[in-house]
């Protein structure tokens, strides 16, 4: 019965308007915006045919007029088809002439006929209003228009009596700013092209205003969190790779109000490294096609005000304490991801190269692996994670133009929406003053900064650990856990893992596999096979726990890694605090 009325509520129409193909003799649309989605339905003489964009799969809209052509001829009073270029309606550059308002709807449209095919493409869908003569009439039907769309996106509450009550201000812009902190080094250099060639047009797109920050050097992230007014951002945008988004996580437990930066502002992570294991995983879980294009679903999270909250894992080493959110590392993979370091320039192929170089010159490390085992059976998350099942019916071109209906004769209806311009800097400036806080977090000259974050619920690394923690002791080709699905954007490392399922997944690689074992093992990670497969003689141990312990004997030399990045080699454990985090979702 709830139901029912929740489906009568977001099926209400709550606007609705009749437009004009004029190339297409009795072509009719109706366009009607309900709060689950924009329906385009096309009457003509012989049938009806109805297409839904579901509100998630619209990013903006802006409310545009037309440019004033420069080389127009006399006697040509209205804009020529795919020659019209639109403009504010502040610029000084208006044409006069054409009273028309237009909103331009964006939209990332969601088609999963096929998994294999699942893809999101990009269309502009352009309502020309004209019923009127005056352009500020015109103007006040795209504005309202306009307005519901964004508050729909928004996820605020409309009802048909609030909507007369819309103020119509073209004003009405997103005043919600991101921090983008972007690695111009990450992955094979292209960190700063990927913001400016695929993100900035989407920020411009949803009207997000934004403050660019390229780091300088190692580091530079963390001292930038650690060390600025955060609250003067909605949330933090990482353009890089699995490192940064280290430095940002742990810049924000250097500070003492690391509870609240952690509530309160978001991290989201552009995938522009070589590895991208937690931009991956999360398009994994809501199930966004990821390649070719595996910065739209990051962009479509940053600009929607959609967070979810994430495990985060604290690792303790002799030397260290610090907060993870992917992986701990020892023996062979972290061999793989530190050595690999010098190839840096093949972007992710450096790891397929460096496997196969490290399989013909296998090494394993003696030592002991403590666990306490997750007390969660192996299955389906707790929280159900939002699917794309709802898809959508459109079967729309990349562009659709569509006009009300005026007494008056237009030359055509149709023109090109492609006047991008690609501005780098924020819209709304950079601001690059240090507006350092009052210096709390801030560690003496020379010293390290102290890290703050939830108290230890496990003993101390030199205590012994209590009879309910299991041991496991011997020779080990490696010992790898992580919280994510991915590792890197080719490696299914725990295909049951969510954001926060609250477990951390533990790997084993015992001594003993042959070379082809072990390819055949390293071939599985891809596809997340090695995490069922039984062939492996009892050589690989793969299970959930919800804390655990490396000691590694001393006497040999090896890498240790936390996110990938290297830590000191000898005595680790990490135990998972659940929900602790809070990344941006699609
Ligand atoms: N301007 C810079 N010059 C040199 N190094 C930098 C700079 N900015 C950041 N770094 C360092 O580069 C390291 C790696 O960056 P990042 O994680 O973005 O890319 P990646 O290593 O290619 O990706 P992944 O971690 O996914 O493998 C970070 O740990 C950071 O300390």
């Amino acid at each position: 019965m709830e139901s029912k009325v929740e489906n009568q509520n977001l099926s209400r129409i709550l606007l609705e308007e009749t437009f004009y193909v004029l190339t297409k003799k009795n072509c009719v649309f109706k366009v009607r915006l309900t709060k689950s989605g924009l329906c385009l339905i096309k009457e003509s003489e012989n049938y009806v045919k109805e297409q839904v964009i579901p509100i998630r799969d619209i990013i903006g809209c802006r409310c545009l007029r037309s440019k004033k052509q420069t080389k127009r001829c006399v006697c040509q009073s209205l804009p020529r088809s795919k020659s019209l270029e639109v403009v504010e309606e502040s610029s000084l550059d208006l044409d006069d002439t054409d009273t028309s308002a237009y909103l331009y709807i964006y939209a990332y449209i969601f088609h999963n006929s096929k998994e294999s095919s699942k893809r999101r493409e990009r269309t502009i869908i352009t309502l020309r209003f004209r019923s009127f003569d005056k352009y500020e009439d015109n103007n006040k039907e795209a504005q309202k228009w306009r307005t519901v769309i964004k508050k729909l996106i928004k996820g605020d509450h409309v009802s048909l009596s609030t909507i007369s009550e819309f103020t119509i201000n073209n004003k009405d812009r997103e005043y919600r700013r991101l921090l983008v902190l972007c690695n111009p080094k990450s992955g094979a250099g292209r960190g700063k092209c990927i913001f400016q060639q695929k993100i900035v047009p989407i920020l411009e797109e949803a009207e997000i205003p934004y403050d660019l920050h390229l780091t300088k050097h190692a580091n530079f992230a963390r001292e930038f969190v650690r060390t600025n007014n955060l609250y003067q951002w909605s949330g933090i945008v990482v353009v890089g790779g699995d490192g940064i988004v280290f430095e940002v996580i742990n810049g924000i437990f250097e500070r003492w109000d690391w509870s609240d930066i952690i509530k309160s502002i978001p991290v989201g992570i552009i995938p522009g490294g070589s590895g991208n294991g937690l931009a991956r995983s999360i398009a994994y879980y809501y199930s966004e096609p990821y390649a070719p294009s595996p910065f739209l679903p990051s962009a479509l999270a940053a600009v929607r005000s959609n967070y979810a909250p994430m495990d985060l894992v604290r690792v303790e080493t002799t030397s260290q304490i610090m907060f993870s959110f992917l992986s701990v590392g020892w023996g062979l993979l972290s061999d793989i991801d530190i050595e690999s370091e010098r190839l840096r320039m093949l972007g992710g192929q450096r790891f397929t190269i460096w496997s196969l170089a490290r399989l013909i010159g296998l090494r394993s490390y003696s030592g002991k692996v403590w666990y306490l085992s997750s007390e969660d059976p192996l299955n389906a998350p707790k929280e159900q994670l939002c699917t794309n099942d709802i898809g959508s019916n459109c079967d729309l071109p990349t562009e659709v133009n569509l006009e009300t209906q005026t007494g008056r004769q237009r030359v055509d209806s149709w023109y090109s929406a492609n006047s991008r311009k690609s501005a780098y800097f924020s819209a709304t400036g950079t601001t690059y003053a240090s507006t350092a806080d009052s210096g709390a977090g801030d560690p003496a000259p020379g010293s390290k900064p102290r890290i703050y974050g939830p108290a230890s619920q496990i003993p101390g690394l030199p205590a012994p650990l209590p009879p309910t923690w299991k041991c496991i002791s011997g020779r080990f080709v490696m010992v790898h856990a992580s919280y994510q699905s991915h590792l890197g954007e080719d490696c299914l490392f725990a295909p049951d893992a969510r954001l926060n399922d609250e477990k951390i997944w533990l790997l084993i690689v015992h001594d003993g596999a042959s070379r082809s074992q072990l390819l055949h093992f390293l071939l599985g990670l891809s596809t997340g096979a090695h995490a069922t497969s039984k062939s492996q003689n009892g050589l690989v141990e793969f299970f959930p726990v919800n804390a655990f312990r490396i000691e590694p004997d001393m006497s040999e030399s090896g890498y240790m890694t936390v996110d990938g990045e290297l830590v000191t080699y000898g005595p680790i454990q990490a135990e998972v605090f659940p929900s602790l985090g809070r990344i941006m979702v699609p």
